[in-house]
C-alpha cells in the first residue's frame, strides 16, 4: 500500500489534520476494543499535538484520555521532566494544559528509578541499567504488540523513531524495543521501537514541515534506492497504512501526488 501524502499550505492546517486524523483512529479503535493505543514521537512533534489537542477545540472536545494508551516510539535516556525527555515535551505542551476534567490517559514511560549518568550522555551511565529500562519498556507494549497509531517525525537526515540511517538497528528483528547508546543526534543513550513494532501497527503518520526537509523528502519519495530509515516505513509490506502530514514547503520539488485529509 503507497504512502498518502497530506500536504497544507500553513502549519495550522497540518495540525489541524492531524487531529482530525487521530480523532478517526481514536473513535475506530474505542468502538471496536474500548481503547485507543497511540504512540508519539518527540522533536517537532510536540508543538503539532499542542495545537491539535488543545488549541483545536472541536478535537480538543472529541479526546476521549481516559481511554488513550500512550506510548513513545522512542525516549532519551534522561528524567522525565529533561528538556530532552520525549515524555517530558509531551507533558509540558499537551498533558500541563488539559481541562482538570478532561479525563487521564495511560501513560508508558521508562523507569527513572533506573537512570544512571546525566543528561543521556555516556559518561558515568551503567549499561547494564539501560538495558534494564529497555526490557522493562518493552514489557509495557501490549500483549499482541499491536498500536492503533504511530505518530513519527522524520529527522532532516531521515531517521525516524531513533533509527538512523546505516545504524544496526534498522536490521533488529528479535526486540521490539532496542537501546542505542550512539546516537548521532544527542543525547546518544536513547531506547527505540524496531521495524517489528511498526509493522504490526494499524496505522503509522509522520509529520513533517519545513523547507528543511524538502531534500529529504525528495530522496524519500523519489529514490527507490534509498535506504533511508522514514522511507524503509513507507515500504512496509504488513499492510499498515503509512501517511504523511506535511506542509507545502517540506514538499516543494518532491514528485509525489498530494491530498488533503
Ligand atoms: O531525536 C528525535 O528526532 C525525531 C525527529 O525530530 P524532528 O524534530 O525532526 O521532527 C523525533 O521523531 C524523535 O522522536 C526524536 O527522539
Amino acid at each position: 500500500m503507497p504512502a498518502k501524502v497530506y500536504a497544507y499550505a500553513e502549519s495550522i492546517d497540518v495540525a489541524n489534520a492531524v487531529g482530525k486524523y487521530i480523532i478517526q483512529h481514536q473513535d475506530a479503535a474505542i468502538s471496536a476494543k474500548n481503547t485507543f493505543k497511540i504512540a508519539l514521537s518527540g522533536g517537532s512533534l510536540g508543538k503539532v499535538l499542542k495545537k491539535a489537542l488543545i488549541d483545536n477545540k472541536d478535537v480538543a472536545s472529541s479526546v476521549k484520555w481516559d481511554q488513550w494508551e500512550v506510548f513513545f516510539s522512542d525516549e532519551r535516556l534522561v528524567p522525565l521532566d529533561h528538556p530532552d525527555s520525549n515524555f517530558g515535551l509531551f507533558n509540558e505542551l499537551v498533558l500541563k494544559n488539559l481541562p482538570a476534567d478532561a479525563g487521564n490517559p495511560k501513560l508508558n514511560v521508562i523507569d527513572e528509578s533506573l537512570l544512571t549518568g546525566k543528561d543521556g550522555q555516556l559518561e558515568g551511565a551503567d549499561e547494564s541499567k539501560d538495558l534494564e529500562i529497555t526490557k522493562d519498556y518493552a514489557s509495557k507494549l501490549p500483549a499482541d504488540g499491536k498500536l492503533d497509531v504511530i505518530l513519527l517525525g522524520c529527522g532532516p537526515d531521515g531517521h525516524t523513531c531513533s533509527l538512523f540511517p546505516g545504524h544496526k538497528l534498522l536490521q533488529e528483528r528479535s526486540k521490539l524495543i532496542a537501546y542505542i547508546s550512539d546516537s548521532p543526534k544527542p543525547p546518544p543513550r536513547r531506547i527505540t521501537f524496531t521495524f517489528p513494532v511498526l509493522e504490526a501497527a494499524t496505522s503509522i503518520a509522520f509529520v513533517a514541515e519545513g523547507a528543511g526537509k524538502a531534500v529529504t523528502l525528495k530522496e524519500i519519495f523519489g529514490d527507490k534506492s534509498s535506504q533511508l530509515p522514514s522511507k524503509l516505513v513507507n515500504e512496509i509490506s504488513t499492510g499498515v497504512e503509512v501517511n504523511w502530514f506535511v506542509d507545502d514547503s517540506a514538499v516543494k520539488g518532491v514528485d509525489v501526488l498530494t491530498a488533503k485529509y
